[in-house]
């Protein structure tokens, strides 16, 4: 007698649609997934390969949204689901007959979240985008980047995913919670340059600790100061060095074998090139592995600069699982956070194809089989197993 496991995950039984879009929507819709949620993403039914690479978990149907039958489907679709996540310049909703209005008033219970570079109002609105110009907009570009360089992206990583992905999802979360109590979903309005800025709120808040006084790139904590910074090893990898405290200070000097007493002192600025050119020799002397053998154990705050299949084979993360492998053998980060009682269970198949899910899903809607044929035949929706469903 087979025994079959039912994980409890904290988003179980929470149905999502997700609109498919570039990479911050996904993210979104990922993290969900992850933690359980049922993710409908809606594809367009005249592209052959979706390009969300974010696509664990989640199932796919096509539909045409420039057809007034497509917009009736998805609407029932929102009907009956808790979320509704979006990609799209503000106002296309709203020209599709798909704005909140419609659809909270169909569903009042329906947590309605816009995902934009520069949110729903403001004379941005409109602008098409991309992470680095939120980033730009964010103030926070202004401040990446090495001494006498142009600012520079730290890739798309700060508005896409962390102003804009997560703070999505938190947003999506904290209405859900809201409405356990009121009952009432409501419109999530999620601006790519505020989620950066807040995500980025310790800089506005720190500027009276003088932590930024000097240009770029000559700050404490923007590769200004030797001791937190990253140094090249004697085999072309890399260290990083985050020794801020004294103590910890103390630690790195003494590991790299040098003496404090004749070194300027870790606090002047004035003398930082001068102590990083020294740093740099020294640890340009040995292998990474040298170092790390060196380091390991001691609060040098000392650590490897890993590549990504390096980070994924480190012993530390190894041991807390903190990668996994899909069936495709394609590694990826675990969900993160670890929650003790419901921990995300992340699907190990292989992504969606765009459509494969069309029937089934509407089936599970309410569509019966001749629904389903005559809105294939009239180019509403497409399927991936078209012939194999019907
Ligand atoms: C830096 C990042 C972006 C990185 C993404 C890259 C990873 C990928 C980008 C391109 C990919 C490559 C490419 O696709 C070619 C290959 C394809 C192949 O399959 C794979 C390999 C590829 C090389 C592929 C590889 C990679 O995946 C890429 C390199 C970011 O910053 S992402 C953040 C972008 N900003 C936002 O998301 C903010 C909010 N959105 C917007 O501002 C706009 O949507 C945006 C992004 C500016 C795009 O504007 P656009 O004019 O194109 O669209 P919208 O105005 O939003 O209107 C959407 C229209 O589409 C209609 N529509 C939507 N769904 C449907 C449907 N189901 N049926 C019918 N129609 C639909 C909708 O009605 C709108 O129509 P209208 O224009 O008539 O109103």
């Amino acid at each position: 007698m087979p025994i079959y496991l039912f994980i409890v995950m904290a988003l179980s039984g929470i149905r999502v649609i997700e609109l498919a879009g570039l990479a911050p929507v996904p993210f979104c819709g990922m993290i969900l997934s992850d933690f359980g949620a049922k993710v409908i993403r809606i594809d367009r039914t005249n592209t052959v390969s979706s390009v969300d690479v974010q696509g664990r978990g989640k199932l796919s149907a096509a539909l045409n949204l420039k057809k007034p039958e497509g917009v009736a489907v998805l609407k029932n679709l929102c009907l009956r689901s808790d979320v509704l996540i979006e990609p799209f310049r503000k106002g296309v909703m709203e020209k599709l007959g798909l704005g909140p209005l419609e659809l909270l008033n169909e569903n009042p219970r329906l947590i309605y979240a816009r995902l934009t570079g520069f949110g729903q109002s403001g004379s941005y609105a409109k602008a098409a985008g991309h992470d680095i110009n939120y980033i730009a907009m964010s103030g926070l570009l202004s401040m990446l980047g090495r001494a006498h360089e142009n600012p520079y992206a730290p890739l798309n990583l700060l508005a896409d995913f962390a102003g804009g992905g997560l703070i999505c999802t938190m947003g999506i979360i904290m209405a859900l919670l809201e409405r356990t109590k009121s009952g009432k979903g409501q419109v999530v309005d999620t601006s790519m340059v505020e989620g950066a800025a807040y995500v980025g709120s310790f800089i506005w808040k720190s500027q009276n600790l003088g932590l930024w006084n000097n240009l770029r790139g000559e700050n404490l904590l923007d590769s200004g100061a030797p001791f937190y910074e990253t140094y090249k090893t004697s085999d072309g990898k890399y260290l990083a060095v985050g020794a801020i405290e004294p103590q910890f200070y103390e630690e790195l000097i003494k590991g790299l074998g040098l003496d404090s007493t004749q070194l300027p002192l870790q606090m002047s600025n004035s003398d930082w090139p001068q102590l990083k050119k020294i740093f740099a020799d020294v640890i340009a002397s040995k292998t990474q592995e040298e170092w790390c053998k060196i380091f390991d154990g001691k609060d040098a705050c000392v650590t490897p600069v890993l590549s990504l299949d390096e980070a994924a084979s480190h012993p530390h993360n190894k041991e807390r699982g903190s990668f996994i492998v899909d069936s495709q053998g394609g590694i990826s980060p675990r969900p993160a956070p670890l929650l003790s009682r419901t921990p995300a269970n992340p699907s190990l198949n292989s992504d969606p194809l765009i459509g494969e899910h069309t029937v089934s899903i509407l089936s599970e809607f309410g569509y019966s089989q001749e629904d389903i044929e005559n809105l294939m035949l009239s180019g509403v929706i497409a399927s991936n197993k078209t012939k194999s469903n019907l």
